[in-house]
């Protein structure tokens, strides 16, 4: 088993910044939601301009799926799942400004975005002992960076729920399906279905996405652009409280 390595340091600090907290202090954002709420983009950017890194755990999720595929693991198999997923070597960019994640070398960045890696992913996701072993993982690559936002569905939970600023960034299922269909072009309406909310509603056995617990804020994104939801995050840290 190979731990996860950071493959590039986060960006810099860009401009349209409107946080004025110290960029010396050490920050932890942790972002949660159901699939299509915007967490992908909107943490990502929130991240550039916090001057932080940013960590992308449905990546993970993903690219142990593709690496089961490419296996030849059968996903109803949980011993042998959740084997291949303890042994992928992983490497993921934390780095707001480079998408890229490998597993044993092989850059599949491109290809756990694709619709045959969209329907099975929840078959691993769902696996108890692959999810502890993506949590330890996230768990180091979260406490070696100083500054980073991190996105999933179990982070405010389960990942990071020591968080200095912990959000549930939700959408209408309305709002969610027609982002994802502008995003992906020309997908049916049953693939769209599949992809949001049939997905959404396996994941959901085994995290908590849609209902906030303690101390997290949740951010209706449904009637936001894409600006003003960045905004709502950057204000919320913002006014997190520091220790
Ligand atoms: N507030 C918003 N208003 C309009 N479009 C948005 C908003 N937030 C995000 N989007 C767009 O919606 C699409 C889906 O967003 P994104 O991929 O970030 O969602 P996600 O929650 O990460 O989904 P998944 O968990 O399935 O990967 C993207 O094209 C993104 O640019
Ligand atoms: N912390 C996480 C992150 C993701 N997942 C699951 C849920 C999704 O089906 C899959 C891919 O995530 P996406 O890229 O669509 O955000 O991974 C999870 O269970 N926990």
């Amino acid at each position: 088993m190979t731990a996860p390595e950071e493959t590039q340091a986060a960006g810099g600090s860009a401009s349209g910044n409107t946080a004025s907290h110290n960029a010396q202090e050490r920050l932890v954002v942790a972002i949660d939601g159901p699939s299509g709420s915007g967490k992908s983009s909107v943490a990502k950017e929130a991240a550039r301009r916090l001057g932080a890194a940013y960590l992308d755990t449905g990546a993970m999720y993903r690219a142990v799926t593709w690496h089961c595929l490419d296996a030849g693991t059968d996903l109803t198999d949980a011993d042998a799942v959740a084997r291949a997923v303890r042994e992928a070597d992983l490497s993921i960019s934390t780095d707001p400004g480079l998408e890229r994640i490998a597993i044993h070398g092989t850059d599949v960045t491109t290809t756990i975005r694709e619709p045959f890696v969209s329907e099975a992913v929840s078959a691993v996701a769902t696996n108890l002992e692959a999810r502890a072993e993506l949590v330890r993982r996230q768990r180091a690559i979260i406490g070696e960076q100083p500054r980073i936002v991190a996105e999933g569905r179990d982070i405010t939970t389960v990942v990071a729920p020591d968080a200095h600023c912990r959000i549930l960034l939700t959408a209408s299922e309305e709002a969610r399906m027609r982002r994802r269909g502008l995003q992906l072009g020309g997908a049916t309406a049953e693939a769209l279905q599949r992809q949001v909310v049939e997905r959404d509603a396996k994941d959901s056995t085994v995290t908590n996405f849609t209902t906030a617990t303690d101390g997290v804020h949740t951010l209706d994104s449904s009637d936001l652009d894409f600006e003003q939801t960045v905004q709502a995050v950057l204000t919320l840290v913002e006014r997190a409280p520091r220790a």
